[in-house]
């Protein structure tokens, strides 16, 4: 029996697949003409052999032989269309339903994307989308249109003669019986193994972004022992699925043979008897193999759908998911236009945040307000909550206790889109794509014209060394920008903030030590920005931070210290054991605060 899940994704499936109503209307129009034409070959089978095939009453005979030939090419051309329109509908659905499932995959939450891993994801919009395409939909025409023939051969067969029909009609059961317990076991099968696979994707994923460090601390065999493990149940599951499967086909071929055999015997005695016509037991052989070849395939079409059923259960875990601000009480954007058409401040009241419901709270009661032309600076050691503070503000991360206001309106009730204009953030795990540096820097915003790509680019200090590339802005990027150094990369990533053109930078500094011409022009462009614009940033250096008119010290999530550079060294707490780690630091300006573990 189908499952109700099961008929709510085919009703999403319909969803899709109705709006190509009319491709799929032409093709379900030649379903009749394909059964007609299916019947009337054996019909004419009869007449050729009781009405023709007896000397002196070849009249006729060349015509019939002439009709039994257009018959057949108007049966051929009815199953292509009919095969051409509905495969049609099926893929143009399934390519909409992949483009609504990535579009969605992209407004998720970073809470789905912190538990699932990558390659889970991957394998939902590729191999159980592939599945939908291959199993379900050709599943399901066969299924379609073969139900629909055998039906109609039964139907014929008891007009021509019933006691034969009835023959075949026992084996129906026993071959029911069996494709339903086989049913069930496969679809437990196929579950196992689209799973498995999906976990083992996400693994091989994992490996391959980090193959380097993979091979440097020699750790394949580990690795390759944890994915033979994956790939093994996989096969285990493939396996068993295969045992199911072959063993019901030879069953009921089996049983098909036999049947043959029978009606054969029984056929043929009484056609000596003269009950029967030779034209009816040869038309009824001929047109068993019409009951039986389908019967035999149903098995593997219910195979292909249960495969794909398992793949919709996939799916359609990712279409229940909560979108980023699904369920979230928002004001409506136009109200808010004028409001936040500029930044004028953002307060911290008291806020509390965990990653999730069940976690420990990572930022402790944290007050600050940043107002327009301010520089706020965030340090304290790895794991403080630096990052974590910048996230929330940026609407990463929703689910705050106490409040944050934006010019004075509460955060958590202004869509993203709306306040998306006022922040830019350069982050600190820099993500290059494989494509030229402008791209890089102007993410193909379509507002972002190429003199703001190379003001951008020039504001940073990027742009002599863009010059200096074959090529220069349309210098195309390896994959994760690996034919760029690190320091490179960041001027890159530096640059794609200042286009943005927010009125706010958002710097969350990166840690990775980069050649010391390359870090002065970081130092250099930090230092602009800092004199230039609204800035809040973690920063590693002490020369970045400080000028800044406010330093908040964080220790495990909680602000411990507060205020200017001086002050903060005077009060000769957290703030300047940090500072005091470093050695010169009141000489070296670009000293690195120092990061304990
Ligand atoms: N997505 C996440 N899910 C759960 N916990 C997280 C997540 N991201 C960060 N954390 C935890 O939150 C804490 C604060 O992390 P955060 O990245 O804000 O630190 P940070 O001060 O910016 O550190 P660093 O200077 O090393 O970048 C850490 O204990 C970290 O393990």
């Amino acid at each position: 029996m189908i499952k109700s899940l099961d008929l709510a994704y085919l009703k999403h499936f319909y969803h899709f697949a109705s709006r190509y109503k009319k491709t799929a209307v032409i093709g379900l129009l030649m379903m009749p003409i394909s059964v007609a034409a299916n019947l009337l070959f054996p019909w004419l089978v009869i007449q050729v052999i009781d009405k023709h095939l007896t000397p002196g009453k070849y009249t006729g005979l060349m015509t019939l032989i002439a009709v039994m030939l257009v018959v057949l090419i108007v049966n051929y051309i009815a199953d292509a269309v009919y095969t051409y329109c509905l495969r049609k509908t099926g893929q143009k659905a399934v390519f909409d339903i992949r483009m609504a499932l990535f579009a969605r995959i992209l407004k998720l939450p970073r809470t789905y994307f912190d538990k699932t891993p990558t390659g889970v994801t991957l394998s939902r919009l590729t191999s159980d989308l592939e599945a939908i395409g291959e199993s379900f939909v050709l599943g399901v025409l066969s299924l379609l249109k073969d139900s629909i023939n055998t039906l109609a051969v039964l139907i014929f067969m008891f007009f021509i003669n019933w006691q034969l029909a009835l023959l075949v009609l026992l084996v129906f059961p026993p071959v029911l019986m069996l494709t339903q317990y086989v049913r069930n076991r496969l679809r437990e099968m196929f579950a196992i193994t689209r799973s498995s696979l999906a976990k083992g994707t996400g693994f091989l994923q994992e490996c391959l972004l980090g193959v380097k460090t993979v091979q440097l601390y020699g750790a394949e065999e580990e690795v390759e022992a944890k994915y033979h493990g994956y790939t093994e149940d996989f096969l285990r599951a493939q396996l068993k699925t295969n045992k199911y499967d072959a063993t019901l086909f030879s069953v009921i071929s089996g049983i098909t043979t036999i049947t043959i055999g029978l009606i054969i015997w029984y056929g043929s005695g009484k056609v000596l008897a003269g009950a029967v016509s030779l034209g009816v037991l040869i038309a009824f052989i001929n047109t068993l193999e019409k009951v039986f070849v389908p019967l035999r395939d149903f098995t593997s079409q219910i195979a292909a759908i249960q495969r794909s059923f398992a793949a919709f259960e996939h799916i359609e875990e990712l279409f229940v998911q909560e979108l980023e601000e699904e369920g979230k009480t928002l004001l409506p954007a136009e109200s808010l236009k004028d409001k936040l058409a500029n930044f004028d401040s953002l307060e911290f009241k008291n806020v509390r945040f965990r990653y999730n419901n069940t976690g420990p709270y990572i930022l402790h009661d944290v007050s600050f307000t940043l107002n327009k032309g301010e520089q706020l600076a965030l340090v304290g050691t790895t794991g403080s909550g630096k990052s974590t503070i910048i996230r929330i503000m940026n609407k990463a991360y929703m689910d705050y206790e106490g409040s944050i206001l934006l010019n004075g309106i509460e955060l958590s009730s202004i869509p993203k889109a709306s306040m998306l204009h006022l922040f830019s953030l350069m982050q600190q795990d820099v993500f290059l794509f494989e494509e030229n540096i402008h791209f890089n820097i102007s993410l193909g915003a379509a507002q972002i014209s190429d003199e703001a790509v190379v003001d951008a680019a020039q504001y940073v200090y990027a742009h002599d060394f863009i010059l200096g590339l074959p090529g220069q802005y349309q210098f195309e990027l390896k994959k994760s920008g690996s034919n760029m150094s690190a320091g490179q990369a960041q001027l890159i990533s530096f640059a794609r903030a200042v286009a943005q053109g927010g009125q706010v930078m958002m710097l969350d500094e990166a840690t990775s030590s980069v050649d010391s011409i390359t870090e002065n022009l970081i130092q250099k462009a930090i230092a602009r920005l800092f004199a230039e614009k609204t800035v809040i940033a973690i920063a590693h250096r002490l020369s970045t931070i400080r000028h800044s008119d406010q330093i908040l010290v964080l220790n495990q999530g909680k602000i411990v210290e507060q205020g200017r550079h001086e002050d903060l060294l005077a009060m000769n707490g957290v703030y300047s054991s940090l500072l005091t780690d470093d050695d010169n630091i009141e000489d070296d300006e670009g000293a690195l605060l120092p990061e304990p573990a």
